[in-house]
């Protein structure tokens, strides 16, 4: 069953027609496909393989190359061609960490693959993912960035969003009209029309204003980033699509609740302090069940400490080391670096 798809005043449909599935079911597709990149990430790395998630056509290539160098072709087919699911590989693939063995490895590796191309992983994930937001659910996170937005007391005219993660058109940063223009990309746009393919990490570095952006949204992205250094990276990056001949900007990001309040190494008020340390205010904070939502401006001419105590070379080891701030059994290990 197909969801009634969202029109403009004038009529025009926008984005596209979203499949109904359940919410339980789309959390499970959801949660199946970071397991399956998180422990191809472990293969790859026992196999020496540098590989990028955040673009599966060049991952797909580099993973065949060195199969294919490697003699391991054999093994890769029999995992690409095992009957799903499969126990044995089911159960290999969960403690793979403790598998030093390449032609197994490789095997996983080939489960995996094949899953992820061609049992829909990638295409399902996406989909799941569009819905576990659609607004009809109630999952559009922007409509609190939009009712935030609303809440200043004026917005600029020509006001610019650069949408990073954007999984639908029809997300009410795009449909609202606070914006003149949205720009939307993800890493792997299923909708080429109105999302650009893309890594925010490759995005060219604007040349001057106009290519820099009033707001950034980076809504449930971070925490998809591999890394606690790479997540420092893109919050840096940042800095540098924000506009800079408008007195304020603003970043709007969420992260699953677990993130900030079941983390041995990062809590809500570290978090603050680095954005604040990267010359970020925190304006709006909300706590829902599962997430947490953050507002931060950052105003043209606040002290950007980051760049200043680089140059400085002060000590910065708060914020590029992980600290121990909890610990109790359950917890879960995310971090941000810089
Ligand atoms: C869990 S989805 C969240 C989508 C949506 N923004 C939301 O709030 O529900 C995370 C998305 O971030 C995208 N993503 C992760 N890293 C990215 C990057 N470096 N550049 C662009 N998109 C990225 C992924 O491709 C994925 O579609």
């Amino acid at each position: 069953m197909l969801s009634k798809r969202k029109t403009t005043i004038r009529g025009k449909h926008v984005g596209k027609k979203i499949p109904r599935i359940k919410p339980s079911r789309a959390r499970k597709i959801i949660r199946r496909f970071h397991l399956l990149i998180n422990k191809r990430r472990v293969i790859c790395r026992k196999l020496d393989l540098a590989i990028s998630d955040n673009d599966e056509a060049t991952c797909s290539a580099t993973i065949l190359e060195a199969v294919n160098s490697g003699n391991l072709q054999k093994f890769y087919e029999e995992g690409w061609k095992e009957i799903r699911p499969s126990n044995d590989l089911e159960a290999k693939m969960l403690s793979v960490q403790n598998i030093t063995d390449k032609s197994t490895l490789t095997r996983i590796l080939g489960y995996i693959m094949c899953e992820i191309h061609e049992h829909g992983g990638l295409k399902n994930y996406q989909m799941a993912s569009t819905i576990g937001q659609d607004g009809g659910r109630g999952g559009d996170s922007s409509k609190l960035l939009v009712k935030w937005l609303r809440e200043l007391p004026t917005l600029p005219s020509d006001f610019r969003a650069l949408e990073i993660g954007s999984l639908s058109a029809r997300n009410y940063i795009s449909t609202s009209g606070v914006f003149d223009q949205v720009v939307r990309i993800d890493l792997n746009s299923n909708d080429a029309a109105n999302i650009q393919s893309q890594d925010f990490m490759q995005r060219p570095i604007p040349n001057d204003d106009s290519e820099r952006f009033d707001v950034i949204s980076c809504s449930l992205v971070l925490n998809f980033v591999p890394s606690p250094l790479e997540r420092g990276a893109m919050l840096k990056r940042l800095l540098a699509f924000l506009r800079r001949d408008v007195t304020t900007t603003y970043v709007f990001i969420v992260l699953p609740l677990p993130c900030i309040v079941h983390s041995r190494y990062m809590s809500e008020s570290l978090f603050c302090e680095i954005m604040a340390y990267l010359g970020y205010t925190r304006t709006q904070y909300y706590e829902a069940k599962k997430i947490a939502y953050f507002l931060f401006e950052k105003t043209m001419n606040a002290p950007d400490t980051y760049q200043r105590d680089s140059q400085l070379v002060r000590d910065t080891s708060k914020f590029t080391k992980k600290l121990l701030i909890h610990d109790k059994p359950g917890l879960n290990n995310f971090s941000v670096l810089l």
